[in-house]
Parts: C-alpha cells; structure tokens; sequence
C-alpha cells in the first residue's frame, strides 16, 4: 500500500504518485486530501512549493472518477434518496447565500446585509400537532417558524409564513408585534404547530410564551415546513431524530414522527434539474488558474496522475486564451470531465453556451487572492451563481481555495459569501516563506557606488528619463535613479557570477525592463543565455520560452509577474528579484519559484536606496502603455504614467507582513553560509534538520559564557546592594 492510499486515495493513483517519487504526501496533502475526499470546502493556506496542486487535484481527480463509474453502473442518486425519506432543511428550496450543513440539521448565513431563509425537506397537513426545536449556534439575527410552500423564504413578510424573532417579535404579512423575549445565543426555541385548531406556538427554553398566530381557517388544510430566515446568523434543528432538549406539551408529537399521510415532501427539489448522466460539455470539477503557464501545469499533473486510473477515462481539457476557441468548442462537445482554465477564456466559452455549469461539483480558485487582486472577484461570483448548489446525484458543490499568501482580507470576505462551513488548511496561521528559501537583499545605492559614471557598456533603461538632464557628477533625483537602474544591471550580472548561476529566473517591474535585460545580457553572447516571459508575448512564444527554461536550453528566464505564482521548474536553485514587486504577497510568491519540495533556493532582491521613477500605466493610459512616453507623474494633472517607486518602503511593508527581518548582503554579493544548514547547495535536496547542531553549540558557546557571567555580576551587586557583601 503506498503512502497516498493510506490517506483515501485510489490505488490507481497511489501507483502513479509512487512513479513520481512522491513517496510520501506532503503536510498540506496529508491534511486536505482526507477533507475534500470527505465532501468538505477547503482553503488551503501553504507555503510556497509544498504541494497545494496535488492536494486538491488527487481527490477530485478520485470523486470525478468515482462518480463516472457510478453512473456507468447506474448507481445514482444515493445522496437524494437520503435526503428524501430523513426530516432536514433542505439543500433546494433555500437563497442562495444561506448555507446548509451536509446532514441538513444546520444552518448558517454569513450576509450581513441581507436574509437568507430555507424551508425543510417535508412538511405536515390535515390535522395534527407537531414540534421541533431550532438552537441558535452563533449571534446574529433569525427568525424561526413555519411556512407553507407558497411563501416566500423571507420568512414572515407574506401571508404564508408565520415567524418569531429574536429581537422578541413575531411576524406574518410583514405585520412585526412584541411576542415573548428577545432569544440568542445557546437559546432552544420550541415550535409548535397543532392544525386541529390553527394555532401556532412557540417555547423559549421550556417556556411556553403563549399563542402567536391563529391560522385562518381557509389556510389551515395547507401543507406547513418548518422554516427559518437568518441574516449573519447560525441556528441547528433537530426535528426529533435525537430527544429533546425540552420536552414540548403532551398533545404534540415530534414532527419526524407525523403520520405518513400528513407529511407531504417539499416539492423543490434537485433544482438544477439536471440529468444524472453525463452531458458532454457539463464538467464536474472546474479549476481556475490566474495564468496561463499555471492552468497548462495543472492540467499536465492531472494527466499525469490520472495514468492508471481506466474505464471509465477521466477527460481534462485546458481553456486558455491562445488556443483556437473552435478546437476547445469541439473538445466540449465531444466529452469532458475536469476543466482547467484562466477566467476570461472560462467565462466566454460559459456565457457563449459552450460550457455548462450544471454538473459542476468542484470549483477551484488556485491562487485565489491574485485571481481577487486581479479584479476577478465579480467573475467568480458570477460563475458561482450559475452552478447548482447541489448536483443531480444530491451531491453538494465543494469549493476549495488555495494559495501561499491566503491571509488577505478579500480572501476571507469571499470564503464567507461563497464557501460552505470551509476548513483551513493553515500550516503556519500566516503567509511564510519557506525555509528552503534563503532570501536576502542588497541594496543599491548609486551615490557610494559610482560604478555607474565609467561603465562603457550598459543596460539600456526605461526611457523615463529620456528628456531630463543626466549626467554624471550630477545628483538629482532623476539623475540617481537612472544611475539605479543601470547599477541594477551590473549588479544583476555581478550575482549570476558570483553565485555561478547556470539556472535562474529574473523577476523586473515591466515588460519593458525584461525586453531591455533581456538584450543586455544577450550582448554578452552565450555566456547568459536567456528569454523572456511577460504578457506582451504571444502564448505560443510564452510557452515555447518556459518550455526552453525548463529543458535547461537556455540559463535565465526573465519576467514579470506573469510567473510569480505557481510555477513549478524542478529544482531551480536561483532566482533574483531585479525590483520588488509592487504587492508584496508577490514577494513570497516570487522568492518561492526556489527551495520548492524540500530543495534548497537562494533569492537575491536588489533595493535601490534612492526614489527611483518607473512606469506605471492604469487604465488611464489609453494604450495601457505600448508606446506611450507620458513621463508626467499619475499624480499630476493630466494625469500621467510614471511614479516614484519606494522600495525601502516596499521592502518595510514585506518585512512587517512576514514578520521578519530579511537579511542584508553586500553589493559583493556574497551570501554567507547559514551555520545551522551547513554548506548548502542551492537546488540540491536540503540537508537533514540537526546536522549542524555541533557548530550551533560552538557558535553558541561564547554568547552563553558572557551572559553567565552578566548573570553573576548582577547577583553580586545584588547582594552588595542589600546585604551590604564585598565584592571580590
Ligand atoms: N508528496 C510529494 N512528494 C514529493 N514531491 C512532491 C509532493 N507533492 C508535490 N511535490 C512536488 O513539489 C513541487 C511543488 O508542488 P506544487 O507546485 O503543487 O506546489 P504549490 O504548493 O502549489 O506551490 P505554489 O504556492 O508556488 O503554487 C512540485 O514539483 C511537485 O511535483
């Protein structure tokens, strides 16, 4: 048995981690396969390199499997059946924000600006007299009762459901008056409805308060649902599978026990009406990826685990932009399973018909706070909105959410409108840089080093300065920064030799500055072989360039932060950030293309000590910067496209947000070696936790010694002080 399948995983996909040498799951995996093979919505909060991709891609891949094979042997519906015969809130007939836990006895709505409601999967008529309790489990507002199928789940604003509050009113036809007390937390309200004389009661905590509503009599031979409505609110049901917390008066019966010929089943069920059998273009899992690099990695370790898993075939597709639409339109049609994609070529091919979301059971935000930072946000809700809640076969949607810089607060506003009591996967309860990853920093400061004055050959700059006055001796602003820019080339170069860099990426600012490195270190012939990787390249160029990357044609792979995130290049050891990146998750996710699946990495970011002025083109800019040379500041009027770029600033805010001190090297470059890791070899395996240890004792050992002796002069003026004792 191989470590993956003691987890839950298939053996089929246990055989093809073992041929990748995955011999054991890595923390984030051992922890969120179990939950999403589980059923549950998952975000995922780990570092860089450690995983995430096959922590969420090996479960799905297993369910969608799984679910094929099911409807291959006509085993369908198992999850429907049970919610039909058991008394729960039901996962259709609810709004769309209010969420119900996977045994239906649970409820919850985290808008706070709206109410959700929902009504029970069965409902009881003609005569009778029934109880149920519902339990407030979180402070919020609710409103708890009973409704007829008519009424709107807004509980208590029409004639047809009939509310009590927790601010101590109760409500029918929008008619609110004072009945009982207000109730919250931990408080049971008992709900009592007896048809054989229309009256409606209710208990809070064994206490009865008394009748709230007469049924009219044209309304009593309707159908009644417990229901409920919650703004930010939780409450639990029990309908009286288990006992009571308060047992109601002797003439009522526990409403799961009604006779069967006065329980009626709610009639909205499965809504999405959707067919149990697969339709050809309706996947069911669909993967967001904020690249197109990131989405095409994905979809290859999907094919790559899926090897021996057969008959039925698991069929992914890639949707990127890039890619004929026509090919992708036939390949919907012609059957697919998982989708990985990147949001605008995913949203055209949905709102075009050609994908459905009806079969949809898994959604994916891979890197969901750069997919939110990007302005996908409304994108996603969107898509959300379309996919049913709960699938044909009574399978509730999961979501999972991952990345290595989750704690972002749109992360947390969006897990709460969209996800369904979500897990986290948190290793380390903030962003972290893993510890495979030296990362320093140098600074370049042009004023002591004047190198820039008597370079003959240099790298050709952004052209923001083009029309101001430069020269050397000079020390204006503009001046300085033009010398950093050049600094930063040289320095560039200086770590490559230094470090003997025969692989590296190189993060710049701008599309720009990479085309210009890229020319400068091209200069220099094949000494440092390179290509670039920005957005203003074509996708077959982009992929072409990483795919020479990666097979170790060329030495550096210049870009923007287009490949901060996610990608994966096997053992790289060095990466060196030419500027900081303008949003500092981007760092970690930048400095994290090293150290990744335990291999040692070294991440050099050069700080300019001056202002320095870059570009920066909004939407303002007309041409989103192609040949736009509008040097005026995007504080000025008009409105121009270059800033002043702070980055002992920036760097502040990355140290504060990681809460450390990152460490500082020399423009020499040199990188001294860490006393508890030993020699390290940048891109090697790192080396075993405790090999160190003995030099950690001889390092130790003189700090130790002069803090003892600190110790003991204290105690020694101590006892002079109040003891009146010479000392020696
Ligand atoms: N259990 C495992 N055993 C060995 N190697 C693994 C294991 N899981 C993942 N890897 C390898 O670790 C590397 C990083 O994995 P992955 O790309 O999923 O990281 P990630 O957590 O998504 O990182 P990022 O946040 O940068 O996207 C990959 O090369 C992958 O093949």
């Amino acid at each position: 048995m191989t470590a993956f399948e003691e987890f839950g995983v298939l053996s089929e996909l246990g055989k093809a981690t073992e041929e990748m040498d995955w011999t054991l799951p890595t923390d984030v995996q051992a922890e969120a396969i179990p939950l999403i093979l589980g059923g549950g919505d998952v975000l995922m909060a780990a570092e860089t390199g450690s995983g995430k991709t096959g922590a969420f891609c090996l479960p799905i891949l297993q369910i969608v499997w799984e679910t094929l094979k099911d409807m291959q042997e006509g085993k369908t519906g198992k999850v429907l059946q049970h919610v039909a015969t058991e008394w729960t809130m039901s996962f259709f007939d609810r709004t769309d924000a209010l969420a119900v836990t996977p045994d239906g006895l649970r409820c919850q709505s985290r808008d706070a600006k709206a109410w959700h409601g929902c009504r029970a999967t069965k409902g009881v008529h003609s005569k009778g007299a029934y109880y149920y309790e519902a339990t407030v489990t979180d402070e919020g507002l609710c409103r708890v009762g009973w409704s007829t199928q008519a009424a709107r789940l807004d509980l208590g604003t029409d004639r047809f459901g009939y509310g009590f509050g927790g601010t101590g009113k109760k409500s029918n036809s929008k008619q609110f008056d004072d009945y009982g007390t207000a109730f919250g937390m931990n408080d049971v309200i008992g709900c009592m409805l007896n048809l054989n004389n229309g009256e409606i009661r209710y208990t809070k905590n064994g206490e009865d308060l008394g009748v709230a509503f007469k049924i009219e009599q044209p309304r009593r031979s309707e159908c009644y649902f417990p229901a409920i409505v919650l703004k930010n609110a939780e409450m639990s049901f029990n309908f009286g599978a288990t006992p009571f917390k308060y047992s109601p008066p002797s003439e009522y019966i526990a409403i799961c026990q009604a006779p069967k010929e006065n329980v009626k089943l709610n009639a909205i069920s499965a809504g999405a009406g959707a067919e149990a059998k697969p339709v050809n273009n309706a996947p069911q899992a669909i993967i967001i990826e904020p690249s197109r690099e990131l989405a095409e990695q994905t979809c290859t370790q999907i094919t790559k685990f899926k090897k021996y898993l057969e008959n039925p075939t698991v069929r992914e597709l890639l949707v990127v932009g890039g890619i004929n639409v026509k090919d992708q339109i036939n390949q919907l049609n012609s059957g697919v399973d998982i989708v990985v994609g990147t949001p605008g070529r995913l949203e055209d091919l949905i709102q075009g018909g050609y994908l459905a979301l009806t079969h949809c059971r898994f959604f994916v935000l891979d890197e969901a706070d750069g997919l939110l930072k990007a302005g996908y946000g409304e994108l996603i809700e969107r898509l959300h909105r379309q996919i049913p809640k709960i699938t044909s076969d009574g399978r509730r949607l999961q979501m999972v959410v991952c990345s290595a810089t989750l704690h972002a607060f749109e992360v947390k506003k969006m897990a709460e409108k969209l996800m369904h009591f979500p897990t986290w996967v948190d290793l380390k309860g903030e962003d972290a840089v893993p510890e495979t990853v030296h990362h320093v920093v140098v600074n370049v400061d042009p004023q002591k080093d004047r190198l820039w004055e008597t370079l003959r050959k240099y790298l050709q700059t952004d052209g923001v300065h083009a029309k101001d006055n430069i020269r050397s001796g000079n020390t204006t602003p503009e001046t300085l920064s033009e010398a950093v820019k050049i600094l930063k080339g040289e320095y560039c170069i200086r770590a490559i030799k230094e470090h003997k860099m025969d692989r590296a990426i190189i993060f710049c600012r701008t599309k720009l500055d990479c085309d210009n490195l890229e020319r400068y270190l091209k200069s220099y012939g094949n000494e440092f072989s390179c290509v670039c990787l920005h957005g203003d390249r074509k996708p077959a160029e982009r992929k072409a360039n990483l795919e020479k990357f990666k097979q170790n044609q060329v030495k550096f792979l210049i870009c923007t932060d287009v490949a901060a995130r996610g990608i994966d290049i096997s053992g790289l050891p060095f990466m060196i950030n030419v500027t900081l990146p303008d949003d500092k998750s981007n760092y970690v996710h930048r400095i994290g293309r090293v150290g990744r699946a335990e291999r040692m990495g070294l991440a050099i970011s050069l700080v300019s000590t001056v202002p320095e002025k870059v570009w920066y083109h909004g939407e303002w800019c007309s041409s989103r910067g192609r040949n736009c040379w509008n040097t005026n500041l995007i504080d000025d009027r008009p409105k121009g496209c270059c800033m002043w770029y702070n980055e002992p600033q920036y760097l502040a805010d990355i140290e504060d947000h990681l809460n450390i001190t990152i460490q500082q090297v020399e423009p020499d470059m040199k990188v001294p070696s860490n006393e508890f890791d030993g020699k390290v070899v940048y891109g090697e395996k790192r080396k075993q936790v405790g090999t160190g240890y003995q030099d950690h004792v001889s390092q130790m050992a003189p700090v130790v010694k002069s803090l003892q002796e600190l110790e003991s002069q204290a105690q020694l003026y101590y006892l002079k002080l109040h003891h009146n004792v010479t000392i020696a």
